[in-house]
């Protein structure tokens, strides 16, 4: 029984012997079909219609709401089944792809009447075309235009330094890409590329040290046989794809890329099955040109979809004025990995700096690339043959589109970046685009097997068939003429149907005329109907296969031309796809100016220094938003943590104020700007100067993981250690509230003991804020920490956040007054109110804030622990090597007494 209640044939039991030795030779075949591709919903080719049928239909169904139906027996139980009609099946595919479905379509691969020719029996030969995959889609409408589609491989090799590799391609594009990577930023890594399916080996699902990786990101994981890994082969497997003698000339690969590569690659032949996507010369990333923002990180700054999942919210819906498809994905990925060379950052400020000072040329621009079409990905479908005469039009209309934008650009003097651009909208020759542009109609069909998608003068012979035809049907309208007036009945009509071809109809009482005398010898009796006569004549019929004729041979010379088209663009894909990435560059850099223009962000100062000084810096996200409310407008605030002269550590500004005060947003908006920087945008301030953040850690906002075990408190104190663990002197830190989900004794010791740290060894820029005002007392002992406050006013016993940052510490958080405002009842008000001042009372008596006299400092401690934990001893070394199980009792004592003496000698 299945989860439906049925009594369901599943597929160990429709895959064994016995069930195989029973089944009709179509069930033989579909047997077969659904052994070869498990974990697959198979797509049965029938006709029209795709089926399914056993436990896919069962699954399919409920999955698309369709009706199940039944189809005889199989082993004694019904078949269940329930199909899709072909034309419609990219819906349908969309939603179990979305669903976590993959599926396999399978094709009829002969003429039915092929089949026929070998006995009434015969099946016709089926075949699977093409596994259906998140990572592996090309279909305009699986794929969403404005992101990436990633297939990644994760491959492990043991031996080397690097032993995880990551590669990722995006067949829809033909991007393809490779990383090393290690066990602590294999999250990180993953979650900057964002793909829709991770290829693993089977033997690796377990590992203790990936699983945990495996288990956040669930069932985007899928387990494949180990030998699509195997590093010993990879070489062959890419130089034979890129059909390359050898690998010399793209650069050096270690052997887990290598590996990863390879698996990739193997995984796209595997669901491509026969065709081959025209994939981009994979592209070594180093991990140190890009900013190393770990997956808390990512998820909490919302940079392109919200805690709650929406892409409404996020930083990247916030800053996105990008008119393209291709735009949008650059963008997407730029701000996933923002760079840590600054030289590049400056190239693509450049850029936009260039756009702002010509507004008129900008929106000239942005009117052109609103009209270019996803040439990519219509480059992707023709060159797998699944293309239609659209996107032959989407490659003719993007190369217009590159054309036009050359033109607009040809003679300025383009910052690098731009230059490179242009140079590289001018690589298709102007032949492509003159051959399409001569061949393609104006309207143009889904299908290539509908025809009609050439213009009249793209293809002589093709124009005679076409009046041939055109000839045929006025003909026919003069016989129905000729014929009504030879019979004298005047509605005698000649029409079509795809049964009978041309016929001659006259209603039943009119058919006299037609039945006798002459006329019965000329007029052939084809059908009676209750009111109506058909007839056909030599003539017509004629005519009729001559009009067939023109159509099969007019489709035919389409089709050629089709293929001639489709060749010639495949034949330069690598200069489309230069010309398209062009377009996205500069879709970005004109969005990215719209956007400075329009908010007034400034170009930030990007260096190697250690500065991090932010003039006026506003929240991109919360700005507009109370912009949009027509709220209060957003207070910007300064923010500096650079080391002061004579510092080698970045600074430390310790945060306090009142709940609802805004520092959350403040840590935030400094986050995201150094971000927004890094990835070449200007920066909501009134000025910024960066140096270099290599990595950005975040602790915000509370969140547990019941779904793994971790409370609220532990999930808090697992991004806490990965910061301490991970932070130098070149990270950027955000902490916010840190200790706040346990006892507060204990959790003002650990964010006192977090701050030292911090600030002793990790000596990286920091901002930490807290509602543990003990704290500020630290600025005292620690140098490069500083106090800072958000501003309130009381006024009549209420609270008015100013949203202004000033130095200072807070004494209070005002909880109660929030806790008010937010309508608590007024009994319990008072209450609180009244328990507040019998501690604050006590406190009084012996504050916490004197502990700072107290406690040493916690590198004095450190120092202290320092030799024992860092360095064994002696005495420490010889007893890890004793195998005590292989001591005799004499060997034992003697050991004992060596021990021993060394004790002495220490
Ligand atoms: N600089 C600002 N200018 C204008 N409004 C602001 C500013 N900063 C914050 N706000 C507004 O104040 C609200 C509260 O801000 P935020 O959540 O950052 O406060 P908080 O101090 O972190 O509060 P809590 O301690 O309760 O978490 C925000 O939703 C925002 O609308």
């Amino acid at each position: 029984m299945n989860a439906a209640g049925q009594d369901v044939l599943n597929t160990a039991m429709l895959t064994s012997e016995e069930s195989r030795a029973t089944a009709t030779p179509m069930m033989e075949q579909y047997i077969e079909i659904k052994a070869n591709n498990p974990g697959s919903l198979l797509f049965y080719r029938m006709g029209d219609f795709y089926e399914l049928f056993f436990e896919d239909a069962v699954d399919a169904s409920r999955a698309l709401g369709i009706t199940l139906t039944k189809r005889g027996q199989h082993l004694g139980h019904d078949i269940p089944m329930c199909g899709v009609p072909v034309h419609a099946s990219d819906d349908y595919l969309q939603r179990l792809i979305a669903l976590g479905f993959r599926v396999a379509v399978c094709e009829q691969q002969e003429d039915p009447a092929e089949a026929k020719k070998r006995g009434s029996k015969s099946v016709v030969k089926r075949g699977v075309v093409r596994l259906v995959t998140p990572g592996t889609l090309t279909e305009e409408k699986l794929l969403s235009p404005s992101e990436t589609n990633y297939l990644m491989a994760l491959a492990r090799v043991r031996g080397g330094a690097e032993e995880l590799a990551l590669a990722w391609i995006d067949i829809s594009t033909g991007v393809f890409r490779l990383a090393e990577t290690n066990a602590t930023r294999l999250l990180a890594d993953i979650f900057r590329i964002d793909p829709r399916e991770v290829i693993v080996a089977d033997n690796l699902m377990q590992d203790p040290e990936l699983k945990p990786a495996f288990d956040v990101l669930g069932r985007v994981v899928v387990p494949q046989p180990a030998i699509l890994f195997d590093s010993a082969s990879a070489e062959g497997r890419i130089t034979r794809y890129f059909a390359v003698q050898t690998l010399d000339g793209f650069g050096s690969f270690s052997r887990p890329e290598l590996a990863a590569a390879a698996a990739a690659i193997a995984y796209v032949e595997k669901t491509q099955i026969s065709e081959r996507p025209p994939l981009g010369l994979p592209e070594r990333q180093s991990s140190s040109s890009t900013m190393f923002i770990d997956a808390a990180t990512r998820g909490n700054l919302e940079l392109v979809k919200t805690l709650s999942g929406q892409r409404e919210g996020s930083l990247l819906n916030a800053i996105d004025r990008t008119v393209t498809g291709g735009g949008a994905r650059l963008m997407a990925e730029r701000l996933m990995s923002p760079l840590t060379e600054v030289d590049v950052i400056a190239d693509r400020q450049d850029s936009v700096a260039y756009f702002l000072t010509d507004n008129f040329l900008t929106e000239r621009l942005r009117e052109l690339l609103k009209r270019a079409p996803d040439m990519p990905r219509a480059l992707s479908r023709l060159a797998l043959d699944r293309g239609g005469p659209r996107d032959l039009a989407a490659i003719r209309q993007g190369l217009v589109t590159a054309a036009d934008a050359a033109g607009l650009l040809r003679g300025a003097i383009l910052p690098t970046e731009l230059a490179t651009a242009l140079s590289d909208l001018e690589m298709p020759p102007p032949s492509l685009e003159y051959l399409l542009s001569s061949m393609l109609a104006d309207e143009l069909p889904l299908l290539k097997r509908d025809g009609g998608f050439l213009k009249e003068g793209a293809d002589e012979a093709l124009d005679e068939v076409r009046a041939l035809r055109d000839q045929s049907r006025r003909v026919i309208a003069g016989l129905q003429l000729q014929y009504s007036e030879e019979t004298g009945v005047k509605s005698l009509k000649i029409k079509h149907n795809n049964v009978l071809g041309y016929f001659i109809e006259v209603t039943a009482n009119n058919a006299g005329p037609l039945t006798e005398g002459d006329a019965k010898a000329r007029f052939i009796h084809r059908q009676s109907m209750a009111n109506a006569m058909r007839f056909t004549t030599t003539e017509l019929a004629d005519l009729e296969s001559r009009i067939a004729n023109a159509a099969g041979q007019a489709l035919e010379i389409e089709l050629a031309a089709f293929e001639r088209m489709r060749l010639a663009v495949v034949s330069e894909a690598e200069a489309i796809k230069k010309a398209a990435r062009a377009l996205a560059v500069m879709d970005v850099a004109a969005g990215l100016a719209v956007l400075a223009e329009e908010q007034g962000y400034c170009r930030p100062l990007v260096d190697d220094s250690r500065m991090f000084a932010i003039v006026a810096g506003r929240h991109p996200v919360v700005e507009q938003a109370l912009r949009k409310q027509a709220a209060s407008p957003f207070i910007a605030n300064n923010c500096d943590l650079s080391p002061k002269s004579g510092q080698k550590g970045g600074a430390i500004w310790m945060l306090t104020g009142p709940n609802m005060g805004g520092k959350s947003t403040f840590l935030r908006q400094n986050a995201l700007i150094a971000i927004l920087a890094q990835m070449g945008s200007f920066v909501p301030a009134g000025s910024a100067h960066i140096g270099i953040v290599d990595r950005l850690f975040s602790r915000v906002g509370a969140s547990d993981d019941l779904a793994r075990g971790r409370s609220t408190f532990m999930v808090e104190m697992v991004e806490t250690a990965a910061i301490l663990n991970q932070a130098g002197e070149k990270s950027l830190v955000i902490l916010d509230e840190i200790g706040r989900g346990t006892a507060t004794f204990d959790g003002l010791s650990i964010a006192w003991a977090t701050v030292e740290h911090l600030h002793e060894v990790n000596r990286c820029r920091s901002l930490f804020a807290t509602h543990f005002h003990e704290l500020t007392a630290l600025s005292e002992k620690l140098d490069r920490l500083s106090n800072v406050t958000m501003m309130v006013k009381e006024w009549q016993g209420d609270v008015i956040f100013l949203h202004e940052v000033g130095p200072g510490a807070a004494d209070r958080s005002y909880g109660i007054q929030v806790a008010r405002l937010a309508g608590l009842p007024a009994a319990v008000v008072e209450r609180a109110r009244n328990v507040l001042n019998q501690l604050e009372e006590t406190d009084r008596k012996n504050p916490a804030s004197q502990l700072i006299d107290d406690l040493p400092l916690f590198q004095a401690t450190m120092r202290r622990e320092t030799p024992q934990t860092a360095k064994a001893s002696a005495v420490e070394d010889a007893l890890r090597k004793l195998d005590l199980d292989e001591l005799t009792p004499r060997q034992a004592m003697d050991a004992l007494y060596e021990l021993k003496k060394q004790l002495g000698k220490a």
